[in-house]
């Protein structure tokens, strides 16, 4: 098949998924250790800028773990998790919000921007957006999401401008800014605008039998499974919270949850536009 054929095959196969997708959000979270090369951002952004152009209201929330991580050494500090968590102590916090809401936002929006889209960078902060109480004391400023206001990506949204989000929250209880873990964040969010599709991009293809193995990717894995999963030991590690995640986004009214591989070139229209699917999906 010559290169035209191939392009209008594929345009002809993603024409009725278009369609279903015209006006529908669809939150997408861009977890830091799948930002691995300028190259597979762009790849990751362009796909952003499609769906939004064919009129699909696009959100991204992003992660940063390793950039935190990166910048902590810097200043001689060394990253420590508590469940999953960072533990944030105040130092920590401060380099959280400029790592996050700083330099992986506006370089996230500076690349859409680039790349012909029309970004605009928020915090959980903006608007208060993301509303927080500390979560535990064992875990230091990291908060528990107690309310979220969507106006501020709504309007943003109507405006015709691609939201790229990062997961700094409004302190309620006092006057700090929380952490909250992005997968956390991206889920509240995705209930909160009664989004269609809730996509977590990370570095592995999705929920594997055997995590070292690509090749046991579970395709689709329905609500009730979940538990049986968790307890035999099959999701582990990270996975577990990115489960839980979907869990409750789709407890709460989003339809499709999906772990993507953030590696694979294109994996967000592959998964949207076209038959074959890809990663794993979650649903009731
Ligand atoms: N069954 C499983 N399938 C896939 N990954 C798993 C599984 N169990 C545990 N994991 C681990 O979960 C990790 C993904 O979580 P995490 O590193 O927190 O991602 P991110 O940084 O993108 O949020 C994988 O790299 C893998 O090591
Ligand atoms: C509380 C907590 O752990 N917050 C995360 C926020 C960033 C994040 O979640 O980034 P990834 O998606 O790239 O892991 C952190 O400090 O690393």
């Amino acid at each position: 098949m010559n290169n035209y054929m191939e392009r209008s095959t594929v345009l002809v196969e993603a024409l009725p998924y278009i369609q279903k997708w015209y006006g529908k959000t669809i939150v997408i979270k861009y977890g830091g250790n799948a930002m691995i090369s300028e190259e597979l951002r762009s790849a990751v952004i362009s796909d952003i800028i499609l769906l939004h152009l064919v009129g699909v209201r696009v959100v991204m929330v992003h992660g940063g773990g390793p950039e935190i991580g990166h910048m902590l050494e810097k200043v001689g500090k060394q990253s420590r998790f508590v469940d999953g968590l960072r533990y944030t102590d105040e130092e920590t916090m401060d380099i959280v919000q400029q790592v996050l809401c700083g330099k992986v936002n506006k370089h996230l929006v500076s690349i859409i921007n680039n790349l012909g889209g029309k970004a605009i960078g928020l915090c959980g902060l903006d608007g208060a957006l993301f509303q927080a109480k500390k979560l535990d004391e064992k875990y230091g400023l990291v908060g528990k999401i107690v309310k979220v206001a969507p106006q501020v990506v709504n309007d943003a949204l109507s405006c015709g401008y691609i939201p790229v989000i990062s997961t700094v929250a409004l302190g309620i209880d006092n006057d700090t800014a929380y952490n909250i873990n992005a997968d956390t964040a991206a889920a509240e969010l995705a209930i909160s605008l009664g989004a269609e599709k809730l996509i977590l991009l990370t570095d592995v293809r999705g929920v594997l039998r055997d995590p070292k193995d690509d090749s046991t990717l579970i395709r689709q894995i329905r609500l009730e499974e979940v538990p049986s999963l968790l307890s035999s030991g099959v999701i582990g590690g990270g996975m577990i919270p990115k489960i839980q995640c979907c869990v409750n986004a789709l407890e709460h009214g989003v339809h499709r949850t999906h772990i993507l591989d953030g590696r694979i070139p294109h994996s967000i229209l592959t998964e949207m536009l076209s038959h074959q699917g890809i990663g794993t999906m979650l649903w009731e």
